[in-house]
């Protein structure tokens, strides 16, 4: 359905779900919301395969979030939890690169998170996955692994709140349209890299890709 096949077809904003699987709410201390915690990343975040990732300037625990984004196929308003699926063009797998000293230092001061979540390379993203090699979007393993050590083990069956509650909550207040993509949160495992580390990803035996670290 969806005509996205390559990055320079993506849309224009990225809706983030946060704590959105208990276990990685758990280690941070954190309660699951009773709605979905959401937030903005700004498409210049965005990098595919080949750029590497930069830890910005004055962060000293910068960390990986590995999350199934969910590709947006067709503009999406106002749609019911039953028809949510029919919106979804494809998916891939991405980071949510967080300077989780910034993210503790302004939810202290009851700040936004701009500068520990929306900074230049902070979404890391795979190839599109066509949803059509997915059968079920709900039971994918989510793997991260940081110079070939596994740090996050998930399953997509585990999120608090699954894809078309997701999509039908969002597009209650945000039109999505196509090539929009929705991360949908991180499980538990997250960490901090350091320039020089190499990221690696993969969704079940669907998808892989591989992100180099460095310093800005
Ligand atoms: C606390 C967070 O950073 C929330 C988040 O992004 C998540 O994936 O969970
Ligand atoms: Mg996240």
């Amino acid at each position: 359905m969806s005509r996205i096949q390559k990055f320079t077809e993506f849309g224009r904003k990225i809706l983030a779900v946060g704590r959105n699987y208990s276990d990685h709410a758990k280690e941070l201390g954190n309660t699951v919301p009773d709605t979905p915690l959401l937030f903005l990343k700004p498409m210049s975040a965005c990098i595919l395969e080949g750029e590497a990732i930069e830890i910005p300037k004055g962060c000293i625990d910068f960390q990986h979030e590995i999350e199934l984004a969910v590709i947006i196929g067709k503009k999406c308003r106002q749609v019911p939890a039953s028809e949510a699926m029919s919106y979804v063009g494809g998916y891939a797998l991405a980071l949510d690169m967080t300077a989780r000293d910034f993210q503790r230092e302004a939810s202290k001061k009851g700040q936004p998170w701009a500068l520990a979540k929306c900074i230049d390379t902070s979404c890391p993203v795979s190839q599109f996955i066509d949803p059509s090699v997915i059968s079920d979007p709900h039971n994918l393993e989510l793997v991260c692994k940081v110079n070939g050590e596994i740090k996050q083990k998930g399953n997509t069956k585990d999120m608090v709140f699954r894809i078309p509650e997701l999509l039908s909550y969002i597009s209650e207040y945000f039109t999505l349209e196509e090539g929009d993509m929705v991360l949908t949160g991180t499980p538990a495992g997250v960490g901090p890299v350091v320039a020089g580390d190499v990221i690696e990803c993969s969704l079940s035996d669907i998808i892989t890709c591989k992100f180099n670290v460095k310093a800005r």
